[in-house]
């Protein structure tokens, strides 16, 4: 069922144009793996989503209610955790579920603060200041808290930040309980290889722009190395490309599908003689 859709959002702050254009429609019970180099855009897109930044242009819906108009009704239906969970020092891990709980004003259910500190394994400091915790157990705590008020979607930017292997492991287990759950849950990851197990589909940013919204096997083959002879000149002229790539007496350069039809014409406008194309599938790795 639809319960998430964006049209046309764009991000402008100042001149600097963050997102262009980007169209989707989510689902309950899926995971969306959210994928794209450093500031291609994507914790703008989440924090747009969530609410906490609004769009140039453009509408969130969740359940058909634009977020950014009517967002009383629809705050209980999304959790989120973008960049750090901001935590009191003072307070203990159950003191911060409870208020999430208020937040919400949905009442204080120990049961289920039981339950949830099991499953991200955060029982042995339920009732410990946040003020001594490290990285992993301050990220575990802000998922909790992302998700103690039972929302339908949850946003979880960088969830693997600071957690260890086991810690990853717990993590994907949790996303996939959300998921068995009904929940739509969109997750981004600087290390893919580490949640790519567990998504239905994944959604590609660069500079601000969806690239595809296809299958893992799909976007793997979306990039295409262009080969030159290596000649002082040819490095020269493509300049707007370094880094280049090099291997034996040859260079190359490493663009996106989307990129293509720009690129031949900047070869053949510059005078480039191309030695060889090459459609690669590459891992989702080299993306990030
Ligand atoms: N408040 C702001 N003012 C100006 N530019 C901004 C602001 N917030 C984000 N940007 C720029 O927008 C672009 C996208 O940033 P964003 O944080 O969304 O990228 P990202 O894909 O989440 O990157 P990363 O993976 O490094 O966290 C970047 O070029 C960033 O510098």
């Amino acid at each position: 069922m639809e319960v998430l859709e964006l049209i046309d959002i764009h991000k402008n702050i100042k001149s600097h144009k963050i997102l262009t254009g980007i169209n989707l429609k989510m689902n309950t019970g899926e995971i969306i793996g959210l994928i794209g180099s450093n500031g291609a855009g994507k914790s703008t897109l989440l924090k747009i989503i969530s609410n906490l930044l609004k769009p140039s242009e453009g509408e969130v819906l969740i359940n058909n209610i634009n977020v950014h108009d009517n967002f009383q009704q629809v705050a209980n239906e999304i959790g989120y955790l973008i960049e750090e969970p901001v935590l009191y020092p003072y307070l203990t891990a159950k003191e911060h579920l409870h208020l999430a709980l208020k937040l919400h004003g949905k009442p204080i259910n120990d049961k289920q603060i039981n339950s949830l500190a099991t499953m991200l394994d955060i029982t042995p400091f339920l009732h410990k200041k946040t003020k001594n915790y490290s990285m992993g157990m301050k990220q575990k705590l802000g998922i909790a808290c992302a998700v103690i008020h039972n929302p339908d979607i949850v946003i979880l930017d960088e969830p693997t930040n600071s957690i260890d292997i086991k810690g990853i492991n717990l993590i994907k287990k949790f996303i996939l309980q959300l998921k068995s759950q009904g929940k739509l849950v969109i997750v981004s990851s600087h290390l893919l290889q580490e949640i790519k197990n567990i998504c239905d589909h994944y959604i590609m940013i660069e500079n601000g722009e969806l690239i595809n919204t296809d299958s893992l096997s799909t976007a793997k083959s979306q990039q295409y190395l262009i080969y030159f002879k290596e000649t002082p000149e040819t490095q020269n002229k493509l300049e707007p490309y370094y880094p280049l790539h090099k291997s034996k007496e040859c260079i190359s350069i490493e663009i996106s599908h989307t990129d293509l039809n720009s690129t031949l014409k900047f070869i053949m406008d510059n005078n480039i003689h191309i030695s060889d194309i090459e459609k690669v599938e590459l891992s989702f790795e080299n993306f990030l």
